[in-house]
């Protein structure tokens, strides 16, 4: 190992041996973020070992006992992850920081998926750091206790290797291997401050995934607060997000606090980011990288300590190659990005949920229902543009139309009966079609994905078809499409 400049003048190897203070590991081929770094945290009552490249940090792990590794990514022998990845097999114990000075999508995720419990850009704020660093010993400290407190006994009741416990807890269901993917992801990331974007087709679940991020982590205490986009008009988002103080405009008749302070400690779900205008992205990035706002009328601005979980159903980066949506408030919000799949890529998930609902509903005192083997079937082969919020409508209201206490494939909707002959528009064969087929399968597959994006309001679904409200009722009747089954 090359000895280092930084090392405590004593002999870093003495002192970290001896010390019961906190020490952290800083690996950094920058001198001067190493030097100010290590000063101003030693400032703080840590003790500090810097090294310049991942080589170096690996063999000082060997020998030493650090409660903290505080990482560059770009340094040399780092090429590939070198150091989370041997923090993560054989450190697992020990909390990792990222600070970068060349941020990128790629590297965040590997970050997160390595373990880190931050991904800080240079140049940070030393008060930043510091939070970081308190925070992520403070997690350290209370897993350990955790992990000691729950330690299993013999005879312990294990959930199953595969879905998670806590996700039954919370009420989610899925066992198909896109699920569980989508469910490692939220146990990796949910205990770090990292930002996380969630996508997926109206319906999917990104608002369950958002709340299970807040419940498995260290904000669960305090609340997580629902930012809807759509129903925020543009001239009031400053006001709604950040608060007023009474008469700063007309109307505003006593002081109101804002959503962003509800959720001070906690997690702000911004849903429908895609529909955020232009002037308002401005201002939502502000507080991002400030984590201050300034309430409309007043002078005073407000630190707010929150996790920024947002979804949108639109494709964001066409919306930044498009330049309706800005790339700096999109890179800082997706560091990590979570891609719900749509029900139909779920494989039997769909029964899972479907008994899951029937149980739900189902009346008290009467015999259980339960569904007969072709109604199981429409299930599987419907494609469900409304996802599982579609299908929860679906049990529901054929639980009410059944006659006996089999749900047959009669009680469904007649979209979800015929589906079983029903060739899926992408694998029409279109030369083999009437002309006529073909542009009527393709009318439905347009009405179902407008209607998912307008969340079943017809009348801006209409409005973006360029069609009256009647006639957009019109053509859905003639589809047999419900918009109700795409309502939120
Ligand atoms: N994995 C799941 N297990 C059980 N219920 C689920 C699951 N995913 C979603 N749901 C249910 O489906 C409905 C829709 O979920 P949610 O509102 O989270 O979807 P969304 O993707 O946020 O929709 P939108 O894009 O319209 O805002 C809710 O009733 C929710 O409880």
């Amino acid at each position: 190992m090359r000895p280092t400049t930084e090392m405590p003048e004593d002999g870093a190897r003495r002192a970290l041996n001896t010390s019961t203070t906190q020490r952290i590991l800083i690996a950094d081929d920058e001198p001067l973020f190493r030097e100010t770094t290590a000063e101003f945290l030693r400032e703080e009552g840590y003790e500090c070992l810097c090294v310049e490249d991942a080589n170096d940090a690996i063999s000082v792990l060997e020998e030493h006992k650090f409660d903290l590794i505080l990482s560059d990514l770009n340094m040399p022998g780092n090429l590939k992850f070198e150091l989370l990845k041997e923090g993560r097999t054989k450190h697992s114990d020990v909390p990792m920081i990222v600070v970068t000075g060349a941020p990128s999508l790629p590297s965040a995720i590997e970050s997160v998926r390595l373990g880190v419990t931050d991904y800080l850009l240079k140049p940070v704020k030393l008060e930043e750091l510091l939070t970081a660093v308190q925070r992520s010993l403070s997690q350290a400290g209370n897993r350990k206790a955790i992990e000691q407190s729950s330690a299993p006994t013999p005879g312990d009741e294990r959930a199953s290797a595969d879905t998670p416990a806590w996700s039954k807890d919370l009420g989610i269901i899925g066992e198909s291997p896109k699920m569980l993917e989508v469910l490692e992801i939220v146990e990796r990331v949910a205990m770090s401050d990292t930002n996380v974007l969630i996508t997926g087709e109206s319906g999917t679940g990104k608002e369950v995934i958002a709340k299970a991020i807040h419940c498995r982590s260290h904000r669960r205490d305090n609340a997580m607060q629902v930012i809807d986009c759509t129903s925020i008009p543009e001239s009031l988002f400053e006001s709604a997000l950040f608060g007023h103080i009474k008469g700063s405009f007309t109307g505003a008749v006593k002081d109101q606090a804002g959503l962003l302070r509800a959720c001070d400690g906690g997690t702000a779900f911004i849903d429908e980011l895609g529909e955020l205008p232009l002037s308002s992205q401005a201002k939502l990035l502000r507080v991002i990288q400030e984590q201050t706002f300034t309430p409309v009328g007043d002078s005073q601005s407000i630190r707010v300590d929150t996790r920024f979980v947002c979804a949108t159903n639109r494709d964001l980066q066409n919306e930044v190659d498009a330049e309706r949506f800005r790339h700096d408030l999109y890179y800082r919000l997706a560091v990590v990005h979570i891609e719900l799949p749509p029900l139909r890529d779920r494989g039997d998930d769909v029964i899972l949920l479907a008994n899951a609902f029937l149980q739900k509903h189902q009346p008290a005192g009467v015999n259980p229902s339960s569904f007969a083997y072709e109604t199981l079937e429409c299930f599987r082969s419907y494609r469900w543009p409304g996802n599982i919020r579609e299908l929860r409508n679906v049990v529901e209201r054929s639980l009410a139309l059944a006659k006996g206490p089999v749900i047959e494939a009669s009680d469904l909707p007649k979209p979800l009966r015929d589906s079983i002959n029903e060739t899926p528009f992408e694998t029409l064969d279109l030369a083999e079609v009437s002309r006529d087929e073909a542009l009527d399968t393709a009318d439905r597959a347009y009405l179902v994905q407008l209607l998912g994006k307008h969340h079943g309001v017809i009348a801006s679904a209409a409005r973006q078809a360029g069609l009256s409200r009647q006639g957009m009722n019109k053509l859905l009747k003639r589809h047999h499409i419900d918009a109700n089954d795409f309502r939120r």
